[in-house]
């Protein structure tokens, strides 16, 4: 477990005197005169006109098939609500940061001060050409679900919300390796939730996909229960989880409960809460930076349990850290047109099956352990895990494939070993 504080933070965002954590790096060469005349003009004209008569040729001739643009208005930055487009951009520039360093990806972060679905449609829609991808970031709901499905109907590349769909792709690993390890069966335990919004309700509907029974599902929020016949702060993709007939708080709704998954807020869990919880319970208290309980408390008050956070600073780290970058790498090389359920839950049984491999010992050393193996402390890859890159992006890449969502054929064992490379040199090279 490390620590880290406010100075160190903020002083990391400064060092080196430059501000902020990413920059745009020429690939081309530019030293003379023959160089300039070829990246500018009169060069620039033939790739031009190239593409203007088959526009596919952007893939060829522009960053364009390995660019992504993470934009965000700022309405739900992490567990810290609105704060704004300006104030999201640390958190869009880290999205960038693991971007390229795991997946070789590069971003533009895109803070959007507008807070109206059909602006930001249509300014993302204006945007759409110059990227391979579209990944929206800490967007709250409900408008995030409107802006998504609208632009992915627009768009012939893939609209990923990733607080809704990386959030859920690691969550479901997560949740197939702890039911395992509790001898427990996906249609046979008592889910509750705290949160019903973006991450919450695409968790939610992820595990049924997988094979939850929705009636096993247990949503709240602010106000209490997520229940039939409620009036207060409903909305249709909320209204599909309502379960009882009645209000209830979540202390009430946690009894017996089997999993407690925790997309909302900081400090919503009091340690007496969990104590009603069933033996051996699963807690995954995911709300950043601060959990709704904190590990240590958790621990504490059930030891039996298996417990998770957000957090880098923890052991089993549920974040969505371990989806986007890998999501869009095999989306990206297949030119896949949307991201589909199938590539997601392909994604899910690949953290899934890599956690239950032998840990390297350069992921140890990462994170200055001994020993780490499937277990109660370890059902879930790490982010610094090199092998997270090859094997999650071709499995979202052959799902593409398979769902008919891609527009290019790969040659499997050549493109893992491709991953392979990438990430090495992703991690190993300068930021
Ligand atoms: N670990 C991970 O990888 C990820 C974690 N998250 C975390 O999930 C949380 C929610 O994010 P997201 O879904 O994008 O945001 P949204 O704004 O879409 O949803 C926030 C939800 O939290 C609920 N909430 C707010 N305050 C409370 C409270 N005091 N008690 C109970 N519920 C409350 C809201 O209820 P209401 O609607 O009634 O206000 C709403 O349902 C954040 O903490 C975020 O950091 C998100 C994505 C990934
Ligand atoms: C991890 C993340 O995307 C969030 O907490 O919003
Ligand atoms: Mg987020």
């Amino acid at each position: 477990m490390i620590k880290i504080t406010r100075e160190d933070a903020l002083a990391y965002h400064q060092q080196d005197g430059i501000p902020g954590k990413l920059a745009v790096v020429p690939t081309k060469p530019l030293l003379t005169q023959r160089d300039l005349s070829l990246a500018y003009t009169p060069g620039v004209a033939y790739p031009v006109l190239e593409i203007e008569k088959d526009p596919d040729l952007a893939y060829e001739y522009t960053n364009k098939g390995n660019l992504v643009a993470v934009i965000s208005n700022g309405t739900a930055i992490l567990g810290l609500g609105n704060r704004g487009a300006l104030a999201s951009k640390p958190v869009m520039e880290g999205k960038g940061v693991l971007f390229k360093k795991f997946a070789a990806i590069d971003t533009y972060d895109l803070e959007i001060n507008a807070l109206d679905p059909q602006q930001i449609i249509q300014i993302v829609a204006a945007l759409a050409p110059t990227f391979g991808g579209i990944n929206l970031e800490d967007i709250r709901s409900p408008e995030c679900f409107q802006i998504e499905q609208t632009l992915q109907s627009m768009l012939d590349i893939p609209v990923f919300h990733d607080d809704q769909h990386g959030t859920a792709i690691i969550l479901a690993a997560a949740l197939l390796n702890t039911l395992e390890l509790t001898n427990r069966r996906l249609d046979g335990v008592k889910i509750v939730f705290s949160g019903a919004g973006a991450a919450a309700i695409a968790c939610a509907t992820h595990l049924v996909k997988i094979g939850v029974p929705r009636q096993h599902i247990w949503m709240t929020d602010i106000v209490g229960l997520v229940y039939e016949g409620r009036k207060e702060q409903m909305f249709p993709e909320k209204q599909a989880f309502a379960n009882g007939s009645r209000p209830a708080s979540l202390t009430e709704v946690l009894q017996g409960a089997d999993v407690f998954i925790g997309l909302s807020v900081a400090n919503v869990l009091a340690p007496e809460m969990l104590k009603t919880m069933a033996a051996n319970p699963i807690i995954f208290a995911m709300a950043n930076p601060d959990p709704e309980i904190s590990y240590d408390l958790a621990v504490a008050a059930r030891p039996d349990a298996i417990v998770a956070t957000g957090r880098s600073d923890y052991p089993n780290q549920i974040n969505n850290v371990l989806g986007f970058p890998f999501i869009f790498r095999g989306a990206l090389d297949v030119r896949a047109r949307a991201i589909n359920d199938s590539m997601k839950i392909a994604a899910s049984h690949a953290l899934a099956a890599l956690a239950r491999q032998p840990v390297p010992t350069e992921v140890l050393r990462a994170y200055n352990v001994d020993h780490l193996e499937f277990g109660r402390a370890y059902f879930v890859p790490k982010p610094l895990d090199l092998r997270v890159c090859e094997w999650e992006a071709s499995a979202v890449a052959q799902a593409a494939i398979d769902s008919g969502a891609a527009r290019l054929a790969l040659n499997m064992p050549a493109y893992r070993a491709r991953l392979q490379t990438l990430a090495e040199k992703g991690l190993s090279a300068p930021a």
